[in-house]
């Protein structure tokens, strides 16, 4: 259950139940050298209290895994985190022609033609962000969906998140952490200089300075972010896409303003032909536009499958490996 959807009742018994549990497994490890669940297991169950008594600090108590050094019993990489809520993937569709289809398809399920949010995809890796009472208690990678890896220390360090919203909600966001392309090309340069390995794109580079165990790492790739969802919009009191993209920036959330209301799918295609042609231009990578339905009632009406939302679509631009010298060569002027 999504930590804000939790009674004060029901958390008190999940933490009791955790506390034990987690010390159980503590004694087992430290003691009996004989550990009883898998290390994944453990860190998963570890987090999950700490997202419980940050909300509900009431029931922290001096002997709880959280309040000794050795309770994070991190051993190797990254602690991991179960989402609450899976973060669902993307369809992918590759020409206008299938972008239109897909329109049929959602307009035929609806039985309107309805509005959409354009966004552009932001080619970084997607995050989860956990804010209690208005400040960041929680941040971790998508994973497979189901279990990510904890980086709440290294986005700590990424100067667009803010650490304390501008009102002290509880809520989960998602979005995407990115690394622009000048950082990019100073970063590689200077792989290059060291003799390291430089990172075949932005995305990777973004992926390995977020990944890191030494936080102060980090804190010099110059990383940023992107907010573009939250499970709980009535947390924020919204109702369209594009209105929570405002709500998000109200609350000091880093939003990318490049999204579009359009009333009909025929309006498409001048949003794809300025992006495509502006995307050299812009200042992070992006590879293609994500179509949503702005109206969240209506994106309930249409559900999703096990793995992607019926009501969003994302469009790939075409590669443009082609033009990679070219654009290089062109900005590194
Ligand atoms: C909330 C939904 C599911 C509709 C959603 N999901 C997204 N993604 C899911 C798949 N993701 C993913 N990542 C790795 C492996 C599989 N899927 C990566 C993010 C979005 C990514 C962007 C972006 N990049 O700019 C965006 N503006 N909106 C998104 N919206």
């Amino acid at each position: 259950t999504p930590v804000n959807n939790l009674t004060t009742q029901m958390a008190q018994q999940e933490i009791a139940t955790l506390q034990k549990r987690l010390t159980d497994y503590g004694v087992a490890y430290y003691e009996e050298d004989a550990p009883l669940v898998e290390d994944y297991i453990y860190d998963a169950f570890y987090a999950r209290l700490v997202l419980l008594e940050a909300q509900f600090p009431q029931f922290v108590t001096p002997d709880s895994p959280t309040q000794n050094v050795g309770g994070a019993k991190v051993k190797s990489g990254l602690a991991k985190v179960v989402h609450p809520a899976p973060m669902l993937s993307l369809g992918d569709v590759f020409s206008l022609e299938e972008l239109q289809e897909w329109d049929e398809r959602t307009t035929k399920t609806l039985g309107f033609q309805s509005e959409y949010n354009l966004e552009l995809k932001i080619d970084g890796l997607a995050v989860a962000l956990t804010y209690v009472d208005g400040k960041l208690v929680q941040a971790s990678t998508r994973g497979n969906g189901s279990i990510g890896e904890d980086v709440t220390a290294n986005v700590k360090t990424i100067r667009s998140i803010p650490q304390t919203l501008t009102e002290p909600i509880t809520i989960e966001v998602r979005g995407e952490i990115y690394m622009p392309k000048s950082s990019f090309a100073t970063l590689n340069k200077q792989r290059e200089a060291d003799g390291l390995e430089p990172f075949a794109n932005p995305r990777n580079a973004a992926a390995g300075s977020l990944r890191q165990l030494n936080v102060a790492i980090t804190k010099k790739r110059e990383l940023s972010a992107f907010v573009y969802y939250t499970a709980d919009p009535d947390a924020i009191g919204v109702t369209t896409q594009s209105g929570a993209l405002e709500r998000f920036a109200a609350l000091g959330l880093p939003t990318d303003d490049h999204n579009r209301v359009i009333a009909t799918m025929a309006d498409i295609d001048a949003y794809i032909a300025e992006y495509t042609s502006q995307r050299e231009r812009l200042a992070y990578g992006i590879d293609g536009v994500v179509v949503k339905v702005n109206q969240l009632d209506n994106q309930l009406d249409l559900g999703h499958t096990v793995k992607i939302p019926r009501w969003a679509i994302a469009y790939k631009f075409p590669p443009e490996e082609a033009l990679t010298v070219v654009r290089d060569i062109e900005w590194t002027v």
